[in-house]
């Protein structure tokens, strides 16, 4: 009787039978995810209902951007590209997600950014805590006083003017890598007028902070990954990377900084301070973590700006008529605010478009009743949404002929244009620094063609290839003119 029942019990725990009903189980555990699926009536790909593996997969392999723009153009414009994540190519989304009552709150993937444990104004999630610090540091990028500091970031300008020019002579013909020059601009500038003390890099060869400005961009292909896999994929591929020595040397040399200018603000700053770091400690930030924020801020500033400056030289040097059309304005000009220029602006912001230097989606978290607009499907709340930067610049229905450089088009920019322009992003979490940002690029676009140095240059690749990262990957590492 006994051996019966083990022979019973043995047949029933068979490797096949535990097979059939391990596959039976998950079989019935995706047909009821189906028919209860509150995403159900989102199209998209069936992998994406399944599984977020593949969504990671693109990301990590640079083609996010391009993949989705395909799955808009076949499905329409709200697609689902994960089972809990949700594309969007309407820039009529832009508003409700981003800037009604101060937008949906960021997707907690963005503590994947948090700088040496510390919550930074740009990974932070929570309202309150941002608040104190954005309070802070707000009034030091409003207009008026980024204005002010124009002679010390003019004097930046010049510099890079300078270092151009001898790399220019020194090449000889041979190409000159305009990337790393215009990063090293970008964060001389930040630093200048932020820190009170200049990085010191536009006179040097080739830019310390590279390895460390590369590696944060390159944290960018794990960004969707949740937390915990996130910290563990870091690091081994920290381990793995042939550049660890230059990353770590490199880092270090950062954090040097960032330590030396919140000390010396500790030091010598009275009142509510006039630095970026100043302003932190004043609100009652600890040491630490402003030197996280200021860590933060040398990343932020350095990699978008240096390359919107480099696709701007770029272009400008491929198309003689448009550079030639910049200059008269320029030198009709001479003591014009370069910001009330139109041809120049026509530059700066098709340069902002063009080089996509944030092209994913910024997903935010739908809150509590859902997000509803008219004509496109219901989205319940709790579910990660966004828009991109790359479809939306991109779209030839608002920017027809988009890949073509037309500072033109911005002579008479439509609403859909100037809603479109995602390059900062939108409403309460766009970027803290925007008017910093674009008044540098006015003043070094102003001294870079003023001086006319592009003058017979042309660039040495048709086109800047891109990996579609968070902070866009430029695949050959340097974006190169030649004379
Ligand atoms: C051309 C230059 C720049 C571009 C294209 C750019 C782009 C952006 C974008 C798209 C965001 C919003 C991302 C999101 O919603 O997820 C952002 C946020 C931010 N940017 Fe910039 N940025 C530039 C320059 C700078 C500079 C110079 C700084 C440094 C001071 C800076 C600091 C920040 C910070 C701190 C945030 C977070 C704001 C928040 O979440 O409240 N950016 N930037």
């Amino acid at each position: 009787m006994a051996s019966s029942i083990v022979v019973a019990l043995e047949s029933l725990f068979s490797p096949v039978n535990i097979g059939v009903a391990i596959v039976s189980a998950l079989i019935i555990t995706e047909l009821c995810r189906f028919y209860t699926d509150p995403l159900g009536h989102i199209p998209g790909p069936f992998i994406a209902r399944l599984t977020p593996l593949w969504l990671w997969k693109l990301t990590w392999s640079g083609v996010e951007c391009r993949t989705i723009a395909a799955l808009h153009e076949k499905y329409g414009p709200v697609v689902r590209i994960a089972p809990n994540e949700v594309d969007i190519s309407d820039g009529v989304a832009i508003y409700p997600v981003y800037i009604r009552n101060g937008g949906f709150l960021k997707s907690p993937i963005y503590q994947n950014y948090d700088v040496n444990g510390s919550v930074t104004i740009f990974s932070g999630l929570d309202p309150g805590h941002r608040a104190i610090r954005a309070k802070a540091v707000t009034p030091i990028f409003a207009q008026k006083a980024v204005a002010s500091g124009r002679p010390a970031v003019q004097s930046v300008a010049d510099g890079m003017v300078t270092e151009l020019e001898r790399r220019k002579d020194e090449a000889c013909g041979e190409p000159v890598d305009v990337l790393n020059l215009f990063r090293a601009l970008a964060l001389d500038t930040v630093t200048t007028y932020l820190c009170g003390e200049s990085y010191g890099s536009v006179g040097k060869q080739r830019l310390s902070a590279t390895a460390f400005v590369d590696d944060f961009v390159a944290g960018g292909r794990f960004f969707y990954l949740p937390g915990w896999i996130f910290n563990h994929v870091s690091d081994w591929a920290a381990k793995l990377d042939k550049n660890k020595v230059s990353i770590v040397a490199s880092t270090e040399i950062i954090e040097q900084f960032a330590t030396r200018v919140v000390d010396r603000s500790m030091a010598e700053e009275k009142g509510e301070g006039q630095t970026y770091q100043g302003r932190l400690l004043r609100a009652g930030i600890s040491r630490d973590e402003t030197i996280a924020q200021v860590i933060d801020i040398m990343f932020a500033g350095t990699d978008a700006a240096g390359m919107t400056m480099s696709l701007l030289a770029c272009e400008l040097a491929r198309h003689p008529d448009k550079y030639e059309h910049a200059r008269k304005e320029l030198l009709a000009n001479p003591d014009a605010d370069p910001q009330c220029l139109p041809y120049l602006t026509g530059i700066i912001k098709e340069s902002l478009r063009l080089s996509n230097a944030n092209p994913t989606r910024f997903p935010r978290i739908v809150p509590s009743p859902g997000l509803e607009i008219p004509g496109l499907p219901t989205i319940p709340a709790g579910t990660s949404v966004g828009l991109g930067a790359y479809i939306l610049h991109l779209n030839s229905d608002v920017f027809p002929e988009p890949q073509k450089f037309l500072p033109e088009r911005w002579l008479n920019p439509t609403p859909e244009m100037l809603r479109d322009s995602f390059y900062f992003g939108a409403g309460a979490r766009q970027c803290i620094a925007r008017n910093l940002a674009s008044a540098g690029l006015y003043w070094s676009a102003e001294a870079l063609i003023r001086s006319d140095l592009l003058r017979g240059a042309r660039p040495v690749d048709e086109k800047i290839e891109i990996l579609e990262w968070f902070n866009a990957k430029v695949v050959k590492g340097k974006i190169e003119l030649r004379w």
